[in-house]
């Protein structure tokens, strides 16, 4: 793995996982999104990973109108780079996943590397009161959701994306997604080094035990030799165990209320900006520093 400068930290800020009656701390308008990514920027975040919802109910929305508010007020305040996601929720459309990254072409946007089971219905046994009914279908039909994304899918965000000069964070849930992601290099559609972000402990997807890092690391390192930059995202109450390990062994990490929604054990974090501060204190006492924008532009080798 490319010889790393610094430790990349990307905060995701509210994503289409949790739901608003899960924890108030979830933001949810435009202006929480814009201030607690503000806030995890200043923390030490160097990308952020953003989603948008409709400040009405908290639903999840690919409207660009949703985006543009937070995102003009974000780069007004930070020089964080903006990751724009095209997975959206689980129950959307490849086309409307894809709407906010073609309007706003933005340097960095996430690339999910394969379909799957997409489980969070597990989640109704730790909270049982919605204030919107959306929320509860939300867990409940993910027992019979696909997240969709075909080879078709792949190429076509790739393809559309890099036209735009957008490179992407590779999101592999498991082993073969490393495939697949090996598959797009072969045939010259993915820019070096790729940015691959390991996902840990989503039910459909790969364990958080710490086997399973190791694995999708030794993987890695077969099929991309050290001509690829990773990071560790680890779900729920993995998040900063796994982030930690990740860490130590030359990782970048990932962090943000869209991953967990806690701080400790059935404790509720307060804000991004929290997250981020422990996995910084974290980073700090490896005796590693944390990256800042510019230099996570360098490294990931971004159009700026
Ligand atoms: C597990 C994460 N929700 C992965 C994610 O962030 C997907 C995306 O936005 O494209
Ligand atoms: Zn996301």
């Amino acid at each position: 793995m490319a010889s790393k400068k610094k430790v990349i930290i990307t905060c995701a800020v509210t994503g289409a996982i949790h739901t608003p009656s899960m924890s108030k701390h979830l933001p949810v308008t435009a202006e929480q999104i814009a201030d607690q990514a503000i806030a995890a920027a200043k923390a030490g975040a160097a990308i952020l990973h953003l989603h948008a919802r409709d400040p009405q109910n908290g639903k999840p929305s690919q409207d660009p109108e949703l985006f543009r508010p937070f995102l003009s007020k974000i780069r007004e305040h930070t020089d964080a780079v903006i990751n724009i996601t095209t997975g959206g929720s689980p129950h959307m459309t490849v086309e409307e996943r894809m709407r906010p990254v073609m309007t706003f072409k933005p340097e960095l946007a996430s690339l999910n590397m394969g379909s799957m089971n997409f489980g969070l219905f597990p989640m109704l046994e730790r909270f049982k009161n919605f204030e919107h009914e959306w929320e509860r279908e939300h867990l409940e039909n993910s027992r019979d959701l696909i997240f969709k994304n075909t080879y078709k899918d792949i190429e076509t965000i790739l393809r559309r994306g890099t036209d735009n000069g957008t490179r992407f964070e590779f999101e592999c849930y498991d082993i073969s997604h490393l495939y697949n992601l090996a598959h797009f290099m072969d045939r010259g559609l993915v820019q070096s080094p790729p940015f691959i972000q390991s996902v840990f402990g989503i039910l459909g997807g790969i364990g958080p035990n710490p086997e399973d890092l190791m694995h999708m690391r030794r993987t890695a390192d077969r099929l991309f030799g050290d001509n690829y930059q990773w990071s560790i995202l680890g779900a729920g109450r993995n998040q900063i165990p796994l982030a930690t390990m990740g860490a130590a062994m030359g990782s970048n990490v990932r962090v943000g209320l869209e991953d967990s929604l806690w701080i400790g054990p059935g404790q509720l974090a307060s804000s991004n900006g929290q997250q981020v501060s422990q996995i910084r204190t974290v980073i700090e006492a490896l005796n590693l520093e944390v990256a800042t924008p510019d230099e996570a532009r360098a490294t990931l080798q971004l159009k700026g």
